[in-house]
């Protein structure tokens, strides 16, 4: 029998029990996924995570921010997402205004995510949030809380910048990490603060944190996929690494096919 014969070994889709049993063993790596063929590609890739995030606004749209992101948007990219994954656990983020109004509004939203596939929904915010956390996880709704930086806060800090410099901020942090587990967060997203103050946070938190320009001391990195292939147009933060140099090639690659054409070097013979 040829191997293209034999059935597919069967991966074991990644669950937040395992997340739970890879803490203090392994660090596990997450990347964004915003459409098939690229979920497809970081879960053979062995991605622990995929996480449909609201930078789809900046990166896919080209927005200069995430807060004309809408839900129905979130759902047709978390279907699309879906799709393409087999082992990965599936993160979605709850767009701008479809869940600070109300735990009701959030509880409605966070159900279209997960009719359209996601397994864990995320949100911004601290301790404001912990009633809105509580209110999904109470409703069998795992949630992953997310501070630090939070891009739909944007205006309001002021610009993309770290936080939790000083020392009283740092104290709020680490107070919204804690009201977030104790409401029920079962992932916590570290984004853009001090490598010490994540450590610590990491430390005091029963569930795994996911860090993101915090430094190397989380259960998890996370990195949007564009920023590490090259291919966001627009300024990566300084704490990405690219691993491919994504927008030359892409670019490169369909500079040459116009040019075939241009040439009548395509189609040639056999190109029908
Ligand atoms: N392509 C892309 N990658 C991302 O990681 C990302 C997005 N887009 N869009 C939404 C947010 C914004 N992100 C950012 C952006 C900048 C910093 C940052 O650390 N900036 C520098 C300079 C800030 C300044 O110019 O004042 C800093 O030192 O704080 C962090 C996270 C992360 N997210
Ligand atoms: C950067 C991650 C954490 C995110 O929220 C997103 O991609 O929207
Ligand atoms: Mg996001």
């Amino acid at each position: 029998m040829a191997d293209s014969d034999k059935l597919p070994a069967r991966v074991r889709r990644q669950s937040l029990i395992d997340w739970d049993r890879a803490r203090g063993k392994q660090t596990l790596a997450v990347l964004t996924a915003y459409d098939y063929t690229f979920a497809r590609l970081a879960d053979r890739a062995g991605a622990d995570a995929l996480l449909v995030g609201d930078s789809l606004g900046m990166t896919f749209a080209g927005e200069d921010n995430t807060l004309s992101v809408t839900l129905e948007q979130m759902v047709y990219h978390t279907r699309a997402v879906a799709r393409g994954r087999e082992r990965a656990l599936l993160i979605s983020d709850l767009p701008f205004l479809s869940y600070q109004e109300s735990p009701e509004q959030a509880l409605r939203s966070a159900g279209e995510l997960l009719r359209a596939g996601a397994e864990v929904v995320k949100l911004e915010g601290g301790a404001v949030m912990a009633e809105t956390v509580a209110f999904l996880s109470a409703r069998g709704i795992p949630v992953c809380g997310h501070i630090g930086l939070t891009p739909q806060s944007v205006h309001q800090l002021g610009g993309y910048r770290q936080q939790g410099r000083d020392e009283v901020t740092a104290a709020r942090l680490r107070e919204d990490a804690r009201q977030l587990v104790a409401a029920g967060a079962r992932l916590l997203v570290l984004e853009a603060m001090p490598a010490d103050l994540a450590a610590q946070i990491t430390a005091e938190s029963t569930v795994p944190t996911i860090g993101i320009g915090a430094g190397p001391h989380c259960d998890a990195q996370v990195l949007v996929m564009q920023d590490v292939l090259g291919l966001f147009l627009g300024q990566s933060p300084g704490f990405v690494r690219r691993y491919l140099e994504g927008a030359a090639l892409c670019q490169d690659a369909l500079a040459r096919f116009v040019d075939d054409v241009h040439q009548r070097a395509y189609p040639g013979s056999g190109e029908g």
